[in-house]
């Protein structure tokens, strides 16, 4: 299964939100997307789902036009938390039967141990539940979907620490469930670069890279130890943050490092560790660099 963005764009009056966006995205992987405030992740996606129609180019899920095609659309599932508080009163019961009626895919009986999991009553209206415990039906009504694609826009806002990670839980699960392509997009990258299978960066409406997580990361590294050994090691080198942590000092280097350059390391009591996915996509999409 495939999905393909073939040069998107998209205008919205006259401010160009989306430029020649062009991706494929296969089964079997979760996918990060990665941008900043307003760098036009929600507006990819709601294309994706047909929410909107591109202004140029095409969306297709195995040669098949995705807009406003329903017999492509259903297999396609947004799910996202609304900004308004919901004042639906439908229970929860009823929430996951429209889910199922929907979604030829859907399975009720997983839907369930979701809503177990995350502690939900099944018995009280949507509205009646917290933001953070609505966020968590929105996740299953996702995951239970089975759905082809799934779309996951900042789902975990609004829920707690250890709800974020029985999430983060349930979406491997649910990877290996069904053959399908998840997205995920969020801002929580340092909680979540261990789920990506590929990043998608966007940045100014374009799509700045597409990677596998593990090749991204291996473009560099980080260097901690003694400030001033620090220092000389990363000399020339393109360094792209810098922290302190009281008497150390940790930079994060983009290149490779070479087996003498490790044995110098290791003299000198540096400690190498892999590069960090956050500060690599702050470093990437700093607007400084590129003007804005
Ligand atoms: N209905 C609209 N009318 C005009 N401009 C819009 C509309 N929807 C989105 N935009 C603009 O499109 C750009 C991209 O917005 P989008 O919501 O896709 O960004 P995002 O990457 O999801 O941001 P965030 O991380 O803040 O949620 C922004 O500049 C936004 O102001």
């Amino acid at each position: 299964m495939t999905l393909k963005i073939n040069n998107v764009s998209l205008n919205i009056k006259k401010e160009t939100i989306l430029r020649d966006i062009s991706l494929e995205l296969e089964a079997g992987k979760i996918y990060g997307l990665l941008g900043r405030n307003g760098a036009g992740k929600t507006s990819l996606l709601s294309l994706i789902a047909s929410y909107r129609k591109a202004t140029d180019g095409s969306i297709t899920l195995d040669g098949k036009k995705v807009y406003e095609q329903d017999d492509v659309m259903q297999h396609i599932n947004f799910l996202y938390n609304p900004k308004e508080t919901s004042t639906e009163n439908d229970k929860i019961t009823e929430y996951i039967e429209s889910g199922s009626l929907f979604r030829s895919d859907f399975d009720e009986a997983y839907a369930y141990r979701l809503l177990d999991t995350f502690d939900i009553d099944t018995d009280k209206s949507y509205s009646a539940l917290s933001q953070g415990q609505q966020a968590a039906v929105n996740a299953t009504l996702g995951l239970a979907s089975l759905s082809k694609v799934t779309i996951f826009d900042e789902v975990t806002n609004g829920m707690d620490a250890p709800t974020r990670e029985l999430f983060y839980g349930e979406v491997l699960e649910a990877a290996n469930r069904a053959e399908r392509i998840i997205i995920l997009s969020t801002h929580i990258i340092s909680e979540m670069e261990h789920l990506f299978d590929d990043i998608i960066m966007i940045h100014n409406g374009q799509v700045l890279l597409h990677e596998p997580t593990f090749e991204l990361l291996e473009k560099g590294y980080t260097i901690a130890g003694k400030a001033e050994k620090v220092r000389t090691f990363t000399e020339n080198k393109n360094v792209i943050n810098v922290k302190f942590l009281g008497a150390l000092q940790i930079d994060t280097v983009l290149g490779t490092i070479t087996q003498e350059e490790m044995e110098t390391a290791e003299d000198n009591h540096l400690d190498i560790s892999p590069l960090k996915l956050q500060e690599m996509f702050i470093s990437l999409t700093d607007k400084k660099k590129d003007g804005k």
